[in-house]
């Protein structure tokens, strides 16, 4: 679950002396309940992945409160934010973010191997979360040698592999074709109903906001109507 109380973020332009501060998100309050799949729509600009960055703690905001799974993580310690964020959330990415030297199984390998997993479990768990998303055939493929879908397949193993409660997406289908975006938002769905995993979708598209549960529309840093979400 992710809480945000009256959030308001700003980033300071310019040369030092004569800077200038740009506010970007607005006093943003909303929820994203546990098992939900949410998205963000609002246009360039918007402030769109300012606030998944927000919320994953890659930036801290000027003002507000952030509580994610009930844990208020507003002013969390960077070392802290590292290993909360590895335990709670997968990211997935429009450009896949895979690792070009390294195959489909050590590309969903890697978060493993960072958490000090053994070998043998690593192997047994790539594999297994390879056969879920349809790719325990082309584990030795390298991401050159795999199709726009298939890459993003790659990413939705490596995001999961963790068992992270949340997923935060930006723009997850957009470099796919309409077909290939069909078939990623299935399995988003899919995986949601299987294992209870919250989703907050990033998008433009009003067709992948369409598929989510819940949409907040984001208009210059301000959520539309005032804060309170749209029910789809
Ligand atoms: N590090 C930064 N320093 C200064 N300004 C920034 C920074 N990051 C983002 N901005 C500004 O904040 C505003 C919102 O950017 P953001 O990337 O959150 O929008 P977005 O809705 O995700 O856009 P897009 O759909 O194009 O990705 C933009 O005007 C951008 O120029």
């Amino acid at each position: 679950m992710i809480q945000i109380n009256n959030l308001s973020h700003s980033f300071k332009v310019g040369k030092k002396g004569s800077e200038r501060e740009i506010p970007v998100l607005k006093q943003i309050t909303l929820t994203v309940e546990k098992g939900e799949i949410a998205s963000i729509v609002g246009r360039s600009g918007s402030g769109k992945s300012t606030l998944l960055n927000l919320i994953s703690g890659y930036i801290s905001p000027t003002e507000g409160q952030i509580i994610v799974n009930g844990h208020d993580v507003t002013n969390l310690s960077e070392k802290k934010w590292a290993a909360f964020r590895l335990d709670t959330f997968g990211f997935i990415f429009q450009s896949f973010q895979l690792i070009p030297s390294l195959t489909t199984f050590e590309n969903v390998e890697l978060p493993l191997t960072l958490k000090g997993v053994p070998k043998a479990d690593r192997k047994t768990r790539v594999h297994k979360m390879l056969k879920r998303v349809g790719l325990d055939d082309h584990s030795t493929h390298y991401p050159n040698e795999l199709s726009g879908g298939q890459q993003q397949r790659v990413s939705i193993a490596r995001a999961l592999i963790l068992n992270p409660t949340i997923i935060l997406a930006d723009e997850p289908t957009g470099s796919l074709d309409s077909e290939t975006e069909k078939e990623i938002l299935a399995l988003i769905k899919e995986l949601n109903e299987e294992k209870g995993i919250t989703f907050f979708i990033i998008t433009h598209d009003d067709e992948v906001a369409a598929a989510t549960d819940r949409r907040f529309h984001l208009h210059d840093g301000v959520l539309a109507e005032g804060g309170v979400y749209v029910e789809v």
